[in-house]
């Protein structure tokens, strides 16, 4: 089958032509955009009046899959998905304009989490720790909190743990996004000429064959931040040019801070993955497939885990993921994270936290939300 960049298949059409019918359609696609905003307004309205929360995840899901699967092709299904993202990041605008905030600084991968779930439309403030981004949710200052939860090399993000125990009960997990973490080599020296190389110790960790193959001789310098890092970069080559300044940093952070780009996706394993979640101070909606995160302090007896474990299993309720952190309260107590599938107005997770409640000192419910399902 002949796919769009075959040559055998010419132009039916001039190019004076064929830019003509382009033109046409963007004038009725620009009529359909304002006509679909103009719905978004009301919606805002309703909104507004109500009380219901402005940013709906689970009719984000909806509406993507909905345009995913009328698409015929020939745009790919990730361009139809940003594009969409795009076009509900403008609805934000029309509806109430929002502030998200994410661990800085600008360019670091939560920022890049960040905008690629909210878009460009609107308005994003960078705060110094993850601590930082639960207290500006909870005193609602920010709308909503892009905070890290795990990743797939590194596994569980402490200090993200470590805010749940402490204000946990005061914010709502309200959505899950999954992004593709990728490493790039950004300098604004020549390739040849890179011999310092700034990044955070977790990201040479996840790059070191590529470092060891392409420069062994380089020093690595520790950074507070990969973002932080370009800057340095960045500074260093412009007082000192000619001394070969290079980081590990996001396309994002290049672009921002004015860093070229001289290798992209150099890390070990190219299937790093990072799930974030959004909080807020408002309970999600249930989207028909769903996680309810939680998490409980056993009693300090026998087997209160497996106890726990067996309420689950015999509700036939998965677990996604399971975490622990010292309970902050005791020595040698813990409490447990877990995800499970469900929502937390489904009847067989109402029951099965009824039940969990026996066997624990607390429990607590930290958010229901539509369970992430494509990378971005
Ligand atoms: C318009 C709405 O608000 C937001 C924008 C959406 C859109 O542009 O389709 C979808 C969900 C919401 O995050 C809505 O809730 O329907």
């Amino acid at each position: 089958m002949a796919d769009a960049h075959s040559e055998s298949t010419k132009p039916t059409l001039s190019l004076d032509d064929l830019r003509e019918r382009i033109d046409q359609l963007d004038s009725k696609l620009v009529e359909l955009l304002n006509d679909r905003a103009k719905l978004v307004v009301e919606v805002g309205k309703y909104k507004r009046g109500t009380g219901v929360p402005i940013y709906a995840p689970h009719r984000e899901q909806a509406v993507l899959q909905k345009v995913l699967d009328a698409s015929r092709g020939p745009l790919p299904a990730s361009a139809i998905e940003a594009i969409w993202r795009e076009l509900m990041s403008g609805s934000f605008a029309l509806e109430l304009p929002l502030r998200i905030g994410y661990l800085g600084p600008a360019g670091s991968f939560s920022h890049q989490a960040a905008s690629k779930q909210f878009g460009s439309s609107v308005s994003f403030e960078d705060l110094r720790d993850i601590r930082a981004v639960f207290n500006e949710v909870a005193r609602g200052h920010c709308n909503y909190g892009l905070v890290p939860i795990e990743n797939s090399i590194g596994g569980g993000i402490v200090e993200t743990l470590d805010a749940f125990l402490d204000v946990g009960r005061e914010i709502e997990i309200y959505a899950e996004v999954q992004i593709a973490i990728h490493h790039n080599l950004l300098a604004n020296c020549e390739p040849k000429d890179v011999k310092r190389i700034h990044s955070k110790p977790e990201v040479f960790a996840q790059c070191r064959h590529w470092l060891g193959a392409q420069y062994p001789g380089a020093e690595l310098i520790a950074a507070a931040s990969s973002a932080r890092a370009v800057q340095t970069a960045k500074a260093e080559e412009m007082l000192e040019p000619g001394r070969g300044s290079a980081a590990i940093g996001s396309h994002l952070a290049g672009q921002l801070y004015g860093v070229n780009l001289l290798f992209e996706t150099i890390e070990d394993d190219p299937n790093n993955i990072t799930r974030f979640f959004v909080i807020s101070k408002e309970a999600a909606q249930p989207s028909g497939d769903d996680k309810t995160s939680m998490m409980f302090t056993t009693q300090d007896k026998p087997g209160a885990l497996v106890e726990v474990l067996q309420v689950y299993e015999r509700a036939g309720i998965n677990l996604t993921h399971i975490d622990k952190r010292p309970s902050g309260r005791e020595n040698w107590t813990y409490t447990f994270f877990v995800d499970a599938v469900g929502h937390r107005e489904e009847k067989k997770i109402i029951d099965a936290i009824t039940e969990i409640k026996t066997h624990c000192k607390d429990v607590t419910v930290l958010g229901s939300y539509p369970r992430s399902k494509r990378i971005l």
